[in-house]
């Protein structure tokens, strides 16, 4: 089916994902309404084509069969009452993190058909994560869309359970973070050994674009690989030692991955 969308909240996940759905044509532009108070942000996404408004004005007025939340879960609550009208009829999504589905029904009414997911920003260009849980209310027509819509911004993972959505939040959700600060360390490491701003840049941003298509594309497990780049007594030797004693880098990343799982908790209570 192809469908009509409401988006709500254009910022910088939602727009993320709009440029996505378009680029692919799982949408057509004419079929897309944003609701996005911040003018910049709406005339921003106005220029993808779409029709945008600053505010719910007349929305029981208009016909949906998507609605999507994308804006922060500190202000999901008091967003939200303002498209009841369009339930049950359209399915909800929210990307928000931690706010759980059963804060939907008890604003929108318990027959509303929910959808949560947890994308990432990689959507921007068809390179996201995204895991998704729906509630038993959703029809089998708008769970194709969703998956239509979805793997046009990149993989989609069905979760069988919504508390994994905490989960996913801290690898996936969050995870660009992490590497993005990884390639700020390799990059300022790298200035420090002696190369220049530019140089260090692009070699921290190249070693990760390329070691993570080659984990990708090559199908070979992540430690093998590891192993092929480490000669004995080596370079790369001396530097595991230093990652991996005592299993630094390991216990790091099980720290993040814990705090921002416990946050994504925190978030929905
Ligand atoms: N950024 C990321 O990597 C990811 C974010 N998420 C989730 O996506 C959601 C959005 O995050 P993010 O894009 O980073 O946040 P942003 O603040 O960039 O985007 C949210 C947008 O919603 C707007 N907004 C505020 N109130 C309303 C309203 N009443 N109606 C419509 N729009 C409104 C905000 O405008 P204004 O600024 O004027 O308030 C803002 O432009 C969050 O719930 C987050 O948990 C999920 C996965 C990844
Ligand atoms: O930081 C956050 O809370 C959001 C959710 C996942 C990524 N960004």
């Amino acid at each position: 089916m192809a469908g009509k969308v409401i988006l709500v909240g254009c910022g910088n996940m939602g727009f993320d994902m709009l440029k996505g759905w378009l680029a692919s044509g799982a949408v057509q532009p004419a079929d897309v309404l944003v609701i996005e108070p911040n003018e910049t942000l709406r005339n921003r996404a106005g220029e993808q084509g779409v029709r945008t408004s600053a505010a719910p004005d007349g929305i029981a007025g208009e016909s949906a069969d998507l609605v999507i939340i994308a804006v922060k879960p500190q202000v999901l609550r008091d967003v939200l009452p303002a498209y009841k009208p369009l339930a049950p009829k359209a399915a909800f999504l929210s990307i928000a993190a931690g706010i759980a589905i059963s804060t939907f029904s008890e604003i929108l009414g318990s027959d509303t058909p929910v959808i949560r997911c947890m994308p990432n920003t990689p959507a921007a260009i068809g390179k996201g994560m995204m895991g998704i849980y729906a509630n038993e209310l959703v029809s089998a027509d708008i769970l194709a869309f969703v998956n239509t819509l979805l793997s046009a911004s990149g993989e989609v993972v069905v979760l069988d359970d919504e508390g994994q959505i905490d989960a996913v939040t801290a690898v996936s959700g969050s995870g660009p973070a992490y590497v993005f600060h990884f390639i700020e360390c390799l990059e300022a490491a790298a200035v420090k050994a002696g190369l220049s701003e530019k140089a260090a840049r692009l070699l921290a941003m190249q070693t990760v674009y390329g070691a993570a298509n080659l984990a990708k594309e090559s199908g070979e497990e992540p430690g093998r690989l590891r192993e092929q780049v480490t000669s004995p007594n080596g370079t790369t030797a001396a530097a595991l030692a230093v990652l991996m004693g005592e299993n630094r880098l390991g216990n790091l990343v099980d720290e993040a991955v814990d705090a921002a799982r416990r946050r994504s908790i925190e978030l929905g209570k």
